[in-house]
């Protein structure tokens, strides 16, 4: 036997209804024999619902959705069956609707409804939905019958959620089925969710009822499989509306979607199918509208899987109840009586969880009961309250549930490490926490405002396959922000096929416009997106929509050379969002600010890297934190530190004009947005200034000495053009120091240095004996002499300026914060 169940989406119209039907058929040219349980056609069961309420109440326009409900299944006889076999299926339907409509005059006439009338109007619906399609298929030439489960499954008098009596209601399936085979073998159509009483009353089987009459079916006659036809690819790995990257489960246990279910997984209600479980029949969770699609098989085992966990699941709303108190160590029976209270009120409690300290219990209710739960338990516990034993019964609002369910978490260790660590590093609060000993579900209280972000970060760490995604939010797009966009852009395939990562650009601003899209923004066409959707730039608002969006993996990027950007790291910082920059304002303003940044971003578990500090592209400050990291100790620091200086030294030449060269350097993208940091000695100095205090020494700018090379006339030129006026008229000045330095066989070269707790920079000639003589182009060379580096300093040398390489490191920060959170 084989039972096939179909919701109510699939026999919603007449097209889904006729996709039912090719269905049916093509299992029925296999050789098992096949039954077939429908719901109510969609919407229908809440109509009924409706309609009596209305009657209850006396308005009269319920005849009018009665008749609403008789049109649906008109056209689909109209639409389905050959005109000349139309009127007999009318007629039945007539009648049928006429036996409700006599009984909602009834309820009008008395004004009451009984959970036993409701049941009654409610199995109209599986009524007419199985009657129209079963005609439908013997029209278009099949054996095919009506069955009322009414006739088969026995209930208790629970109107609304009735219990089924298995001894009365097996022997009459299998009765009616060995039936049906001595026949002609019709397929029957069975109205799902209805039972009766011994007596003959109509019942229903509450949530999940018609999945639950096809477990019942199945069970009594043992059937291969049930097929769950839903309009969705069977089960996911999470709520594909919350998590984009949500795909398909194709195995999964019963245990498993037990606990998905509990937790939210709409697509079945495992409960109902406790029947099937029980004698390990499977079940597949199928699409009706996407019938090739292999869906989900819920059985006793599953296949071996990739991941360890097999889905997360959540609650939207819940209520967290907190009980606590001195007078509850120790004590036998409070949890007893505290259980026993909300069992004797039927209040369901969804999580428990009890610290082994036995001070507090606290469990997660609807809300919406919440303040009828506290009523109760504060008069319970009055006189615990009123001498101590027990604080106030507190409740909390605004919490969501996340459960991480699988198999795979049984006895495998951190699952648990690595949920609170994602948690953690995006900023979600747990406030409570519970594990069964089964081990296969992990479930965490978290606030509401969170659930969306948390459920992301968490879907993207446990599926790894699936690209972990990271959320960029870029200030910036001069030569370094948009030359990092296009590597972005370039690197996309590579990025999630390699390294499972998947960089999304959220925002982008520069001094005119913002930009902000949630799901991403088009990096081929982010200058029109800024252009045409931009709005006038606020670094506030900026600021505030980043928080507000709250999503998982958030980095922010600082391509600016602005000052006043840096105020908003600490805050972004402190809200869990990465920094990442080239922007050497912040770390070398005070002393005070560059350790806050760095408390800050390490109390909060995210990153806040600024390799592109110094040297650009160059491991410089990733090289000396791993020296410092691993006890070494700094003797001194000599370097060249700016390319644009390098490269001018390098360049200007007898018969060249200084002037031109600066222009040069400028156009070659070496130098800053302004040109008078790199000249002045400004720009090395925060270098060499960083350098000290990645070094472990705590200076301020003040404690560093600038010789610089410029002459009074330029240090005071008050714009860009009148700086390049003033190193035009100064040109002789420029010239002298070159010829000056090669008459004695030098070459210039603007070096810093950091010795016993002091940094100096100055304009130095080298000779060929020195190791700064050979540098060529835009090249910066670092010399770090240390404890363990005495004899032979550690050098690093490479360009240390230009578009590419400083964008390519701000690139590595960024994707090693993509590593590091997932
Ligand atoms: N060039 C190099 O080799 C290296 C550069 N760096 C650093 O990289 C950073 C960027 O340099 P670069 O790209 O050359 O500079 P650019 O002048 O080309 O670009 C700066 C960008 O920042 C934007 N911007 C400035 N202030 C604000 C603000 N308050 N709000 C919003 N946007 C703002 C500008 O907007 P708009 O477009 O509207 O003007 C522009 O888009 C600098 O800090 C520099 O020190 C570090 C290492 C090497
Ligand atoms: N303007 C800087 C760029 C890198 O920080 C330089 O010339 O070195
Ligand atoms: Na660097």
């Amino acid at each position: 036997m084989h039972v096939l169940k179909f919701g109510g989406t699939s026999v919603g119209s007449v097209e889904s209804i006729r996709q039912v039907i090719r269905i049916v058929d093509s299992h029925r040219q296999q050789s098992n024999p096949i039954a077939v349980v429908l719901s109510a056609m969609g919407g229908v069961t809440n109509q009924l619902i409706e309609i009596g309420r209305m009657a209850t109440n006396g308005q009269l326009d319920y005849m009018e959705l009665a008749r609403r409900i008789e049109d649906r299944h008109f056209n689909v006889i109209k639409a389905l069956i050959p005109i000349k076999e139309q009127s007999k299926v009318f007629a039945t339907v007539r009648g049928t609707i006429n036996e409700l409509e006599d009984l909602l005059r009834g309820v009008s006439l008395i004004r009451e409804l009984t959970p036993r009338t409701m049941d009654l109007i409610m199995s109209f619906g599986e009524r007419l939905s199985n009657l129209v399609v079963a005609e439908c298929v013997k029209a278009g030439g099949t054996p095919a019958t009506f069955c009322d489960a009414r006739d088969l499954i026995k209930t208790d008098a629970q109107f609304g959620h009735a219990e089924v009596n298995y001894t009365l209601t097996t022997p009459l399936v299998q009765g009616y089925f060995a039936d049906l085979s001595n026949s002609s073998s019709p397929i029957p159509f069975v109205t799902g969710f209805i039972g009766s009483t011994e007596k003959g009353e109509t019942t229903t089987l509450g949530r999940g009822g018609s999945d639950y009459t096809a477990s019942i079916l199945g069970a009594a006659l043992n059937a291969e499989v049930i097929d769950i036809w839903t309009d969705v690819d069977g089960m996911m790995t999470a709520d594909p509306r919350k998590v984009p990257n949500a795909f398909n489960i194709p195995t999964i246990t019963y245990a498993e979607a037990m606990e998905l279910s509990h937790f939210g997984a709409k697509v079945i209600y495992p409960p109902s199918l406790q029947p099937a479980f029980a004698r390990n029949i499977p079940i597949r969770v199928l699409n009706t509208f996407n019938a090739d699609h292999p869906g989900t098989l819920v059985s006793r085992t599953a296949e071996r899987r990739q991941y360890t966990i097999t889905g997360i699941s959540s609650i939207d709303d819940v209520a967290l109840v907190n009980v606590q108190g001195s007078g509850m160590i120790g004590v036998a029976g409070v949890s007893a009586k505290l259980f026993g209270v909300l069992a004797a009120h039927r209040i369901s409690v969804i999580l428990i969880s009890q610290a082994s300290s036995e001070h507090s219990i606290c469990f997660a209710i609807d809300p919406k009961g919440a303040d009828r739960v506290k009523a109760i338990l504060d008069a319970e516990f009055a006189v615990d309250i009123d001498h101590g034993h027990i604080d106030n019964i507190s409740i909390e609002r605004d919490l969501s549930i996340i459960a991480t369910v699988g198999e795979g978490m049984r006895k495998s260790s951190g699952i648990a490490g690595k949920l609170f660590s994602v948690l953690g590093k995006n900023g979600v609060n747990i406030v409570a926490v519970a594990q069964g000993s089964s081990e296969i579900n992990i479930s965490v209280v978290i606030t509401k405002n969170n659930l969306s972000k948390a459920l992301n970060a968490l879907h993207n760490v446990f599926f790894q396959s699936e690209a972990r995604v990271l959320n960029v939010f870029l200030v910036g797009t001069g030569l370094i922000g948009q030359t990092l966009l296009r590597q972005i852009h370039a690197q996309d395939a590579y990025l999630r096929q390699e390294k499972l990562l998947k960089i999304c650009v959220v925002g982008l601003a520069n001094t005119k416009k913002m930009v902000l899209d949630p799901k991403g923004l088009n990096l081929e066409q982010w200058q029109d997106a800024q252009q045409i959707d931009g709005v006038t730039t606020s670094l506030e608002a900026f600021v505030e929509k980043i928080k507000s969006y709250n999503l998982p993996n958030s980095v922010f990027i600082d391509c600016t050379s602005d000052k006043d950007i840096v105020q908003h790291y600490e805050s972004l910082l402190d809200a869990n969002i990465s920094v990442v920059t080239p922007n050497k304002v912040a770390n070398s303003g005070s002393y005070a600010e560059y350790r806050r940044l760095q408390r800050t971003a390490l109390n909060r578990g995210v990153k806040f890297l600024y390799e592109t500090n110094v040297g650009a592209g160059l491991p410089i400050i990733n090289t000396l934190q791993g020296l410092l990291t691993s006890g070494d100790r700094f003797l001194k620091i000599e370097a060249i530190l700016s390319g644009t200086l390098s490269y001018i030294f390098n360049s200007f030449a007898p018969g060249s004009k200084f002037v031109d060269v600066v222009r040069e350097a400028k156009e070659k993208g070496y130098t800053e947005p302004d040109p008078r940091d790199d000249l002045s000695g400004q720009d090395v100095a925060r270098k060499i200034l960083i350098l000290a205090r990645e070094a472990g020494f705590e200076l301020e700018p003040s404690d560093v000495t600038v010789e610089t090379l410029l002459p009074p006339a330029c240090l005071a030129a008050p714009t860009i053009p009148a700086f390049f006026d003033s190193l035009e008229a100064e040109n002789g000045y420029f010239e002298k120091l070159l010829s000056d330095a090669s008459d004695r066989g030098e070459k210039l070269r603007m070096i810093a240095t950091f010795e016993n707790g002091k940094a100096v920079i100055g304009l130095r000639g080298v000779g060929p004996e020195h190791p700064f003589y050979q540098l060529t182009g835009a090249d910066n060379i670092i010399s770090f002499t240390t404890e363990r580096y005495k004899e032979r300093p550690l050098v690093i040398k490479g360009p240390g300026a230009g578009a590419e390489v400083t964008a390519s490191g701000v690139f590595a920060d960024m994707v090693s914060i993509g590593s590091y959170l997932g």
